[in-house]
């Protein structure tokens, strides 16, 4: 295989930006496309196209018109039924179009997991009605969670307590949800004491092989701080290893996978799982010698992995910002990076609304307590602006 290859990027937020920039510095041609002008990962490529990605006729006519040797989908809402064609068609879509279509829809990869897989998962049941919701919440028992199933980053996301929230969530998840589907999943609560993504390098022609685990904290659903190594045992490690494995062999095709887990003190439980770089391995900027997102492409491309390195206690944090604007400007730049070992991602969105993550804080330290803190502080100063 020759290099310059020609990647599609469906989706060109913070993730795909730097997957850009890792194509790009091996010499790549990169079209970038999301649904609106000037993401983040567009300010970075060769070109790009705005286009409604869950549009099989959009999609259909910038393939036609670009003609790439891979396409690499960065977000979930992708018209998955298209991407399937365009593989019989003889393009490679990472990883693979059936993995794509399996992760948007929670319940096509929980059937995969817990049934077909027999891995461990939170106990689950689905509805599509209030009236079943109710009965399913009162077998699931509380609290539990309720999720629409086609979802990301927390939307319609919340935990039940009792049964007179039960309504409340229904009408948040429907609201949440992305698509035609009037789906939603309620989950057993797992009370975890840590809950990890474990970064899992499938490769075309090489053995599977994995990041030391990233440990997180999330807020409304979207994660708000993660850091590596995460605290967890050896033989937790290797269980979710064997389950990771497992789960993206079925899957199938090449790239990096971010597998979720909850960890309690006797068991590894599988939570769900994103076939391309994961937000919060956005750490790996500062504490891998190859980041996740030149992982995927290395991975994607057939190119070797010889070996990853960690480099010590390392967090991420993220900026996010409080109200809405289309004229963006960051504040506090230059506090946050006025100690050591911190380095800062701002992402360039054109406009904010809020709680979108609008940036990272990275920072090593001399244990996790203290990366932890130092990404947090830095962070914190900065502050999203009117320009
Ligand atoms: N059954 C559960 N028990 C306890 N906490 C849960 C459960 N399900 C989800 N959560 C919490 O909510 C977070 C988001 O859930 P999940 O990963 O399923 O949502 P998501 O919308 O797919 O998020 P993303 O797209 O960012 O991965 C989890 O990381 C976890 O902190
Ligand atoms: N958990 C998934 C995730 O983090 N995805 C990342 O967020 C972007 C969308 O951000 P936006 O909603 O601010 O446009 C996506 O394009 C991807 O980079
Ligand atoms: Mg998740």
């Amino acid at each position: 295989m020759k290099l310059p290859q020609k990647l599609m990027l469906l989706g060109s937020g913070e993730l795909g930006k730097e997957v850009v920039i890792a194509a790009k510095r091996l010499g790549n041609y990169v079209i970038a496309v999301d649904r609106y002008a000037n993401a983040p990962a567009m300010q970075v490529a060769d070109c790009c196209e705005v286009i409604s990605m869950l549009s099989g006729d959009d999609l259909e006519r910038i393939v036609l018109k670009h003609q790439p040797n891979y396409i690499i989908p960065e977000i979930e809402a992708i018209r998955t039924e298209k991407l399937m064609e365009f593989e019989q068609r003889g393009i490679t879509v990472i990883p693979t179009a059936k993995a794509t279509d399996y992760t948007m829809n929670r319940d096509r990869i929980r059937e995969l997991a817990h049934q077909e897989l027999g891995i461990r998962t939170a106990k689950y049941a689905y509805a599509t009605t209030l009236d079943e919701m109710i009965k399913v919440s009162q077998a699931i028992g509380f609290p539990n969670v309720v999720k629409p199933v086609m979802s990301s980053s927390g939307k319609g996301q919340s935990l039940v307590n009792h049964a007179d929230e039960v309504e409340k969530a229904w009408n948040y998840a429907i609201e949440g949800s992305r698509g035609d589907t009037q789906k939603i999943i309620v989950e057993e609560f797992i009370n975890f004491d840590i809950e990890i993504t474990l970064l899992t390098i499938k490769q075309w022609n090489a053995p599977t092989i994995f990041c030391s685990p990233i440990g997180h904290r999330q807020e409304r659903g979207d994660y708000q701080e993660s850091w590596q190594p995460a605290e967890i045992s050896n033989s937790q490690v290797i269980e979710a290893q064997s389950i990771a494995k497992k789960v993206t062999d079925a899957l199938g095709g090449a790239g990096i996978f971010g597998v979720e887990f909850f960890i309690t003190k006797n068991e590894v439980i599988f939570s769900e799982l994103s076939p391309r770089p994961h937000d919060t391995g956005m750490v790996t900027i500062i504490s891998q010698n190859l980041n996740e997102f030149e992982l995927h492409l290395r991975a994607v491309l057939g190119l070797p992995i010889p070996n990853i390195e960690q480099l010590g206690a390392s967090a991420s944090a993220v900026i996010l910002a409080t109200e809405n604007s289309d004229s963006i400007a960051y504040e506090g730049v230059a506090e946050a990076l006025s100690e050591p070992n911190i380095d800062l991602r701002l992402f360039g969105k054109p406009d904010s609304r809020p709680f979108r993550r609008m940036g990272v804080a990275l920072a090593k330290g001399s244990d996790i307590a203290e990366a932890r803190e130092k990404a947090k502080k830095a962070a914190d100063k900065v502050k999203i602006v009117n320009q």
